[in-house]
């Protein structure tokens, strides 16, 4: 087969990731009753990376949270290749999350009392693999986003920027086939802020990780392939 063929193939094979239907979620009853996402219909193919913007208090996060499995809805369905979440036991759910999915916040989320090589291993120690794997493992990814010379260092001694890295390369220990971004660069000046979605970019496109990714800003929406505009709990515009 040409290579035509073959790319041709590869479009077609791609196939939905994640399909949203009809998202309903809504916060407290009575007179504190917020709606938070109304009706949210979205799909999001393997290897897209994607962003979703909106002003602040739009359900974004809620709408990552619940793409991610971290949450759910009131209504509506989510589904993973095609299959049902609610059909998930809670087990599959944490398999989902731990296995096939890497989640990077705002807030980096490192543990403080762990060195970076600790918080890189961490995930790997909640998956039961050996401790030669895990080092190994870890080591490789601190060296991948540069940091291999501050593999002992704790978060409280690493920059803003290097902790994300770390936070990345955390997400990064168990092969996930999503990676799921909550203002990544929140936290972070112009010039980390950059290398972080330089760092995105390049697993998109290199290693075929989707990339799911909330931001404000629009210089960095424009790294995704697809940007989703949300407003008042909608989508607004793809
Ligand atoms: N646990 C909760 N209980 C009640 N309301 C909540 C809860 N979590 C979120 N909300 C409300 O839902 C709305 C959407 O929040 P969300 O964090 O999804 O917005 P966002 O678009 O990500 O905002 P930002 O850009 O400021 O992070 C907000 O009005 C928020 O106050």
């Amino acid at each position: 087969m040409g290579q035509n063929e073959n790319k041709i193939e590869n479009k077609i094979e791609k196939k939905e990731l994640i399909e949203a239907k009809n998202i309903w979620k809504i916060y407290g009853g009575g007179e504190a009753k917020t709606v938070v996402l109304r009706g949210i219909n979205l799909k999001i193919k393997e290897g897209e990376f994607v962003a979703i913007m909106g002003p602040s208090g739009c359900g974004k996060s809620t709408l990552l949270n619940i793409l991610g499995l971290l949450d759910v809805p009131n209504k509506g369905m989510v589904y993973i290749k095609g299959k049902k979440t609610t059909m998930f036991s809670e087990n599959d759910r944490a398999v989902f999350r731990r296995k096939i999915s890497g989640f990077i916040f705002q807030q980096f989320n490192l543990i403080n009392t762990l060195t970076a090589l600790e918080n890189v291993e961490l995930p790997l120690v909640l998956d039961e693999k050996n401790k030669n794997y895990r080092i190994k493992k870890a080591k490789k990814l601190l060296k991948i986003i540069n940091l291999g010379h501050r593999e002992n260092y704790y978060p409280n001694q690493l920059s803003g920027g290097q902790q994300q890295r770390v936070a990345i390369a955390r997400a990064l220990s168990n092969n996930p086939k999503i990676i799921f971004a909550d203002e990544p660069t929140g936290n972070l000046d112009s010039k980390n802020s950059r290398e972080v979605m330089d760092i995105l970019k390049e697993l998109n496109e290199k290693e075929g990780i989707t990339v799911i990714m909330v931001t404000h800003e629009p210089e960095f929406a424009k790294y995704a392939s697809r940007i989703i505009n949300m407003k008042d709990g909608e989508i607004v515009e793809h």
